[in-house]
């Protein structure tokens, strides 16, 4: 018998060296705090309360989700584990503040954490893991459907909006959230030219008055970093997100205006066209209590990425890249570099049309940059990239790899954008129809070949080979 009470961590501590930063002083206050406690001891990677339930506290900070136990009336030690969720709560509040969340079960509160993954991430410190194993995510249902998880209390959402350390609201996962997974498909509350601050301004003013009154109160409740003369122009600039790539209009939304920026982002935004919708979709998993981030800017190396969100949103970056210490930031941008440059090269028409081989090399290369950068969340680049192959190799009349592109192409595209995604949709075509595209056989013939000419039993490596003309390939 008794009620379970305790404490979470909302959101989840990241691996930035902030968080391992601030994790590592509440460590240090509470050993030395109970430093004379023969029912607090210490292990290899965790503390651990020897009372009730055995609360623990993991030496890893991103391994911390919850810090509970089952109160009962009595114990047979000379400390109560009620005190110690008591005390180590106030410790934790002193330096996380609302990140900590008290709950307790005798007043119908309950942890923001299901209990399945409370348990992963105990596992993943007791049992000396580096990695956090994850039972289950929100679409494991057979049907792609949000499966058997207490979110289903929340109308299958799956984010809560919350404060966020440093960078105001945000939305942040329910629920373990897979990679591919759609997140928001939200229409614009406003879709505005871009022009001068006046303009935007005086459209904006024309354009509230068709909104509801509610709509009007959620436009101004949004964040402003640009007060002043032109105050609806200022919220735009914030908050708004273009339709599409080089786009000159750009839209307004109420639940995608929450989403904070990372350099690193988990999810990819993206304009459908055809729906005139903006789209979320997850483009790593995401664990429950993380912070929901997409990209304001395009993966620019660190001084000209900073200068860009200041200039072009009005903030400076607090997110993990940019707080990181400094040899991973040199790294990071050093890898970023040579993207833009392999970026250009692979861009470059006149050498796909007069020595496509070289082409392809930088996109080979390219590709394997990215995932040094990005990992797997580089995959809207990825998409793009393997769109650019897939031309490479059309242009001079070549089916067999160009459908290969094509195919990959569309799986990233379907990950990060989505099957309605116009361009989705088209790439769909090409895989089907290599040689529907325009620039079929445009540049030479020299690499012809039918869209069903690829190698069969090939090990993946040689088939790679294959495909990139790598050296011993034919
Ligand atoms: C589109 S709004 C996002 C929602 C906003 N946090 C709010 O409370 O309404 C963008 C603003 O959020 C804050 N923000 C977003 N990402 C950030 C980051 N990586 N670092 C610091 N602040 C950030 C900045 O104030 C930025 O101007």
């Amino acid at each position: 018998m008794g009620v379970d009470e305790g404490f979470d961590m909302v959101p989840r501590l990241s691996r930035g060296s902030e968080d391992m930063r601030e994790w590592g002083r509440f460590i240090d206050i509470v050993r030395k705090y109970y430093q004379d406690d023969a029912q607090v001891k210490v292990y290899d990677g965790y503390i651990e309360f020897d009372a009730g339930e055995h609360p623990m506290l993991p030496f890893d900070g991103h391994k911390f989700l919850r810090f509970s136990s089952k109160i009962t009336g009595r114990s047979d030690k000379p400390h109560h584990v009620c005190d110690y969720i008591k005390s180590v709560r106030a410790i934790a509040r002193s330096i996380f503040g609302s990140r900590v969340r008290p709950w307790t079960e005798a007043a119908d509160q309950f942890g923001f954490y299901d209990w399945r993954d409370v348990h992963d991430s105990i596992k993943s410190f007791t049992n000396d893991s580096t990695t956090i194993t994850v039972s289950r995510f929100a679409t494991d249902g057979n049907d792609g459907s949000v499966a058997d998880y207490p979110l289903r209390l929340l109308n299958d959402q799956l984010y809560e909006i919350l404060d966020i350390p440093n960078k105001g609201r945000g939305l942040v996962a329910r629920c373990n959230i897979r990679s591919g997974t759609r997140i928001l498909y939200e229409k614009p509350l406003l879709i505005v030219r871009s022009t001068s601050p006046d303009l935007v301004h005086r459209t904006v003013a024309s354009k509230l008055m068709a909104l509801s009154k509610e709509e009007q109160r959620q436009f101004f409740s949004m964040h402003n970093n640009f007060p002043g003369q032109h105050a609806f122009a200022g919220i735009v600039k914030t908050n708004a997100l273009p339709c599409g790539s080089n786009a000159v209009t750009a839209g307004v939304y109420v639940k995608i205006g929450l989403i904070n920026h990372s350099c690193l982002s988990n999810c990819h935004n993206s304009w459908n066209s055809e729906t005139q919708h903006e789209t979320i979709h997850a483009i790593k998993d995401i664990l429950a209590g993380e912070e929901l981030t997409i990209a304001y800017d395009k993966g620019i190396p660190t001084a000209a990425r900073q200068g860009f969100l200041r200039s072009s949103f009005g903030f400076d970056c607090r997110c993990e890249l940019c707080t990181c210490p400094l040899p991973e930031q040199q790294a990071s941008d050093d890898r970023r570099r040579q993207i833009q440059l392999l970026d250009e090269q692979v861009g470059d028409s006149y050498t796909v049309t007069t020595n496509p081989t070289v082409s392809l090399q930088a996109c080979h290369t390219l590709l394997k940059v990215l995932l040094d950068e990005y990992g797997t969340s580089g995959m809207a680049l990825v998409a793009r990239l393997y769109y650019d192959a897939f031309q490479i190799a059309i242009t001079h009349g070549d089916q067999a790899r160009a459908k290969v592109f094509a195919e990959r192409a569309y799986k990233a595209r379907v990950a990060c954008e989505g099957e309605d995604n116009p361009v989705t949709k088209r790439i769909n075509g090409f895989m089907k129809n290599p040689a529907s595209h325009d620039s079929f056989a445009l540049g030479s013939k020299m690499w012809r070949s039918s869209k069903t000419a690829q190698p069969r039993n090939l090990g993946a490596e040689d088939f790679e080979k294959w495909l990139w003309r790598r050296q011993g390939s034919s």
